[in-house]
C-alpha cells in the first residue's frame, strides 16, 4: 500500500492535543490542581483517541492513549540496573538513630551534618528512564541488580509523566503505591469476587504492577511518589535537597512532606510529628528515610553491596502484632 500522507494539520492537531492532555494529567494527578473540567478533558482524549484509529501511524508509546492499557503481554523482560536499587539499614528507636548520626559525623569528621527527612512509602521500588524527556523504561527493583520490565503497567500510573518538563535525558527513582480508598474499593471488590483480599496496599500495589493484562492495571488506582535521581551530580545537584527540587521541576510527583533537617533532632523531632500524624495521609508509610543532604558526604561515606551508609530507615514502631503477621508477600 502506498504510504498515505497524513495532512499537515492532522498531524499537528494530534500533537497540540497530546501536550495538552498531558499537561492536565499533570495538573490533576501531580499538583492535584486542574484547571479544566472531567467533560473538557474527556473532549480532547476522545478527539486524540479517534485521530489515532483513524491514523494508527501517528500512535507513539509516549501518547497519552496508551494511559488506558489494552495490552495482554506474555510476560515481563528481564532488565539490568544502569546502578544497583540500594535498600535501607532499619534503626527503630532514638537511640540507634542518635548512633547512626554519630557514626555519619565521626567518618565525615564534621561536627553539623544535615539530613533531609522523607517518609517512607510503603509501596513498591520503581526505576524510570527518560531519553529526551521520554519516558522509555518502567522497571522493579527485583534483587537491586536486575528487575522487570513493567513499562506497560507503569504508562497507566496517571502520576507518572509519559513527558517530562524539559527534555532531559534521566533515570530516576521512587514508589509506586496504592492509595488507602482505592485499597479498600479493591478489596471490597475481591469479596464480592469470591477472591482473597490482600494484606495490606504494598501487596496490591506489587500484584497489580505483575499483571499482565493492562488495561486491568488502569482500571486501579496507583499513584507514585518519586525521591532520587541517579548520577545527580550530571544535573550539576550538589545535594538531596536539591534534587527533590529538580524533581518537581521535571514534573514528577514528589512527597510535599519531606523536611531539610539541621541536624540530627529535627530528624527526630519530624519523626514524633509523622508517627502522630500518618493516619491523616491517604497512603501508608513505615517510617522516615534519613539521608545525609550534601552529595559529596554521601560520596566520602560510600555504599555497602546492600545499602548506603549515608541513608537509614527509621521506622515507626510496628502496629499491634496482628498486622505485622498478616503481613506476608502474598506472591499473586
Ligand atoms: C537511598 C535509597 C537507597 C535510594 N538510593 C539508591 O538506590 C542508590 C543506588 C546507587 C547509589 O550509588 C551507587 C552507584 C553505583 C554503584 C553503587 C552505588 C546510590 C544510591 C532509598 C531507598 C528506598 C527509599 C524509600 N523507600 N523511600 C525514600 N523516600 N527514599 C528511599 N531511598
Amino acid at each position: 500500500m502506498s504510504e498515505r500522507k497524513i495532512p499537515k494539520e492532522v498531524i499537528e492537531e494530534v500533537e497540540r492535543l497530546r501536550e495538552e492532555i498531558e499537561y492536565h494529567n499533570y495538573r490533576y494527578y501531580v499538583l492535584n490542581d486542574p484547571v479544566i473540567t472531567d467533560e473538557e478533558y474527556d473532549k480532547l482524549m476522545r478527539r486524540l483517541i479517534e485521530l489515532e484509529r483513524m491514523y494508527p501511524e501517528l500512535v507513539t508509546p509516549d501518547s497519552p492513549t496508551q494511559r488506558v492499557g489494552g495490552k495482554v503481554l506474555e510476560g515481563f523482560k528481564t532488565v539490568k540496573h544502569s546502578v544497583p536499587m540500594l535498600s535501607l539499614d532499619n534503626t527503630y528507636n532514638e537511640e540507634e538513630i542518635l548512633e547512626f548520626d554519630r557514626r555519619v559525623k565521626k567518618t565525615l569528621q564534621e561536627a553539623e551534618v544535615e539530613y533531609v527527612a522523607e517518609l517512607k512509602i510503603d509501596g513498591v521500588s520503581i526505576a524510570l528512564r527518560y531519553e529526551n524527556g521520554k519516558f522509555v523504561l518502567g522497571a522493579t527493583r527485583g534483587d537491586g541488580i536486575e528487575g522487570e520490565d513493567v513499562s506497560e503497567n507503569v504508562k497507566t500510573v496517571r502520576s507518572i509523566p509519559l513527558r517530562l518538563r524539559k527534555p532531559v535525558t534521566v533515570e530516576v527513582r521512587g514508589e509506586i503505591y496504592m492509595p488507602v480508598d482505592e485499597f479498600k474499593r479493591l478489596n471490597d471488590e475481591r469479596e464480592e469476587e469470591g477472591l482473597p483480599p490482600f494484606a495490606n496496599p504494598r501487596n496490591a500495589a506489587a500484584g497489580t504492577l505483575r499483571q499482565l493484562n493492562t488495561a486491568l492495571v488502569a482500571a486501579r488506582r496507583l499513584d507514585s511518589f518519586i525521591y532520587y535521581v541517579v548520577h545527580p551530580e550530571n544535573y550539576g545537584l550538589k545535594t538531596q535537597w536539591e534534587a527533590l527540587q529538580f524533581l518537581k521541576e521535571l514534573g514528577f510527583k514528589v512527597n510535599p512532606h519531606s523536611k531539610l533537617c539541621k541536624n540530627i533532632q529535627e530528624v527526630i523531632d519530624y519523626w514524633r510529628e509523622w508517627e502522630e500524624r500518618k493516619k491523616e495521609l491517604d497512603y501508608w508509610v513505615d517510617g522516615v528515610v534519613v539521608k545525609v543532604n550534601r552529595f559529596d558526604f554521601q560520596r566520602i561515606l560510600g555504599e555497602t553491596s546492600k545499602a548506603p551508609r549515608w541513608a537509614i530507615a527509621f521506622k515507626f514502631p510496628a502496629e499491634q502484632a496482628r498486622t505485622r503477621v498478616l503481613d506476608v508477600t502474598i506472591q499473586v
